[in-house]
């Protein structure tokens, strides 16, 4: 009984920690893109050029860097893990000459990195461009940019996680133009964000999919 409790608590668990990232992610990059018309059409054009079925699966998903890229931007900006999970300091340390007293609870704030102009070149601007043709990554090696947290206890739902992001927004953008209602300009767009273990938006996109036929 005590086993299938615990299993039944993970089972959860992993759902919580995968659906509202997962969500949060797609939202976020959604509302970059019908504020950035260009680099959405930059998509569906890459889409058109290297996508010749009907449906797109994971294993086409290596053949759209533009796609990835604007991810990667839109994760910079908007972590959906703003402040990571708290880590806890398991010994005395030194970090750049800051002393952390053993059992120091450590938060790292993923937002404020994302928007350090000592590490990003005008860092308020969305420019997927930014990694193309770079190897920063996201799979925690790459202390700029760890929207799935890095070491032992990084995301381990990662490569399903970027996965299920890139193949949402893929399909979206394949099938569908998105369009704001009621002519509301782009630019107006509430960007607050609603911060909690997942980042939201303080007021959430509404957005109309039109078929592409
Ligand atoms: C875009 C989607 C996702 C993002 C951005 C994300 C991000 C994160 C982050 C930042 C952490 C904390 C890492 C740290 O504190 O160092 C984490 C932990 C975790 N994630 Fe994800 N995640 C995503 C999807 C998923 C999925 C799909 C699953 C499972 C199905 C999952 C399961 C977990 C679990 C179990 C932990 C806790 C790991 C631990 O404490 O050792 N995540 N995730």
């Amino acid at each position: 009984m005590g086993g299938y409790y615990m299993k039944n608590i993970t089972t959860r668990e992993l759902f919580v920690a995968g659906t509202n990232t997962t969500t949060s992610s797609v939202m976020w990059a959604m509302t970059e893109l019908v504020r950035h018309k260009e680099i959405m059409s930059k998509i569906a054009e890459e889409l058109k050029k290297e996508i010749d079925t009907d449906k797109i699966s994971d294993s086409q998903l290596s053949k759209l860097p533009y796609l990835q890229a604007t991810i990667k931007e839109a994760m910079r900006l908007h972590p959906p893990v703003p402040l990571l999970l708290p880590h806890m300091a398991a010994e005395n340390c030194e970090v750049m000459n800051y002393t952390i007293p053993k059992n120091s609870k450590i938060f790292v704030n993923l937002w404020a990195m994302g928007r350090d102009p000592k590490v990003w070149d005008d860092p308020l601007s969305f420019k997927p461009e930014r990694f193309i043709g770079s190897k920063l990554d996201i799979k925690g090696q790459d202390f700029e940019l760890l929207p799935f947290g890095s070491g032992r206890r990084m995301c381990p739902g990662m490569p399903s996680g970027i996965k299920s992001v890139q193949l949402i927004l893929a399909s979206l953008i394949n099938e569908f133009d998105l369009v704001l209602p009621n002519d509301v300009d782009p630019m107006k767009l509430d960007m607050s964000d609603k911060f909690g273990i997942a980042l939201k938006m303080e007021t959430p996109l509404k957005v109309i999919f039109k078929s592409k036929e």
